[in-house]
């Protein structure tokens, strides 16, 4: 489970990493009659065999990587790559790594065997074009800002945490919390919305940062259908617009829906592939143990009430 410490309340809604500690700045409210920037969409590559070489058409590559804290490795034998563009998923039972993965991804862990690479760059220098989005349970509810200004925080790694947002910043940040489907939102306290709302809302701040890798940490968990579907939509865009994205979560069927690729951890990869391949029995039961079951030829986790 990924947490996001807040030791200043300017950080809590700052990605681990992230200028964390700066002062809030002073933000404008978005500009609600700004014009939506024109969005370059690039179709998503297709389908791509796990083990293949890294090549500039590769967002992230996992070589044969562990991860380690301090003496104990938690994770190990991480191996395949994700195309530009490409959606991958990453499932497995509590304690699996998923959420360690990830911050090795962010540069935040280090890569204790192997290696990964992020853009063609070591992981913690490719920061500035990968963008997360924790969970927002982590997140002070009680901050008083308004989801405009949430959003617009993740334009400040572009313009720098002196300046302030322009006009083309402010139309960024209104598309991406249109493409949240929270436009009307903008100008209440994000303290006041919904676990699920606040949830499109931190993946809106993500998109309006234009990353080249957007990182999610289960953001499914607790989000009710209307919410889930928001945040679908938007995942849908951002892959049509060539952002490669990474998404740990505990539903099979969403890793089904959304992702070309997923990785199935527990403790080490134990498959690397398109779901088909990666959901399949003998994984799962592998991840999972007597938990996963198959029902009418599908896999279904069982989980205690
Ligand atoms: N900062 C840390 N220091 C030491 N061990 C850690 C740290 N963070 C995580 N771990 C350990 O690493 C292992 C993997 O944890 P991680 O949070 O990555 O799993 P996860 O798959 O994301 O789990 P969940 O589904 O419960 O969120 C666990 O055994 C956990 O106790």
């Amino acid at each position: 489970m990924s947490t996001v410490t807040a030791p200043t309340p300017a950080s809590c809604l700052t990605a681990p990493g992230a200028a964390g500690g700066s002062p809030a700045p002073a933000i404008a409210l978005p500009d609600q009659t700004a014009a939506a920037p024109a969005v370059e969409v690039a179709p998503a590559p297709s389908g791509y065999a796990a083990g293949e070489e890294a090549s500039p058409g590769i967002a992230v590559s996992f070589d044969n990587a562990a991860i380690a804290y301090g003496r104990t490795t938690v994770l190990r034998g991480v191996h395949g790559a994700l195309p530009a563009g490409g959606t991958l998923a990453l499932i497995g039972p509590n304690g699996a790594g998923k959420s360690s993965l990830i911050k090795a991804v962010l540069g935040l862990v280090p890569v204790a065997v192997g290696s990964i690479t992020v853009l063609d760059r070591a992981p913690a220098a490719a920061r500035r074009d990968v963008a997360y989005v924790p969970q927002a349970d982590a997140l002070d509810r009680d901050f008083p800002i308004s989801v405009g200004q949430v959003v617009l925080m993740g334009r400040y790694r572009r313009i720098g945490w002196c300046r302030r947002p322009g006009r083309a910043d402010r139309a960024a940040a209104l598309a991406a919390l249109e493409a949240v489907g929270l436009a009307e939102r903008a100008r209440d306290r994000f303290g006041t919305l919904s676990g699920g709302q606040r949830q499109r809302v931190l993946l809106a701040r993500a998109i309006a940062a234009e990353p080249r890798l957007l990182l999610l940490d289960e953001p499914f968990n607790g989000v009710d259908v209307v919410s889930q579907d928001a945040l679908l939509a938007a995942l849908a865009t951002v892959a049509e617009s060539g952002t490669a994205t990474v998404v740990s979560t505990h539903d099979l069927a969403l890793a089904q829906v959304i992702s070309d690729q997923v990785c199935v951890l527990n403790g080490r990869q134990i498959a690397f592939g398109p779901a088909a391949h990666a959901l399949a029995p003998e994984p799962l039961r592998a991840a999972y143990g007597g938990a996963a079951v198959e029902i009418g030829g599908q896999s279904v986790i069982l989980t205690r009430p």
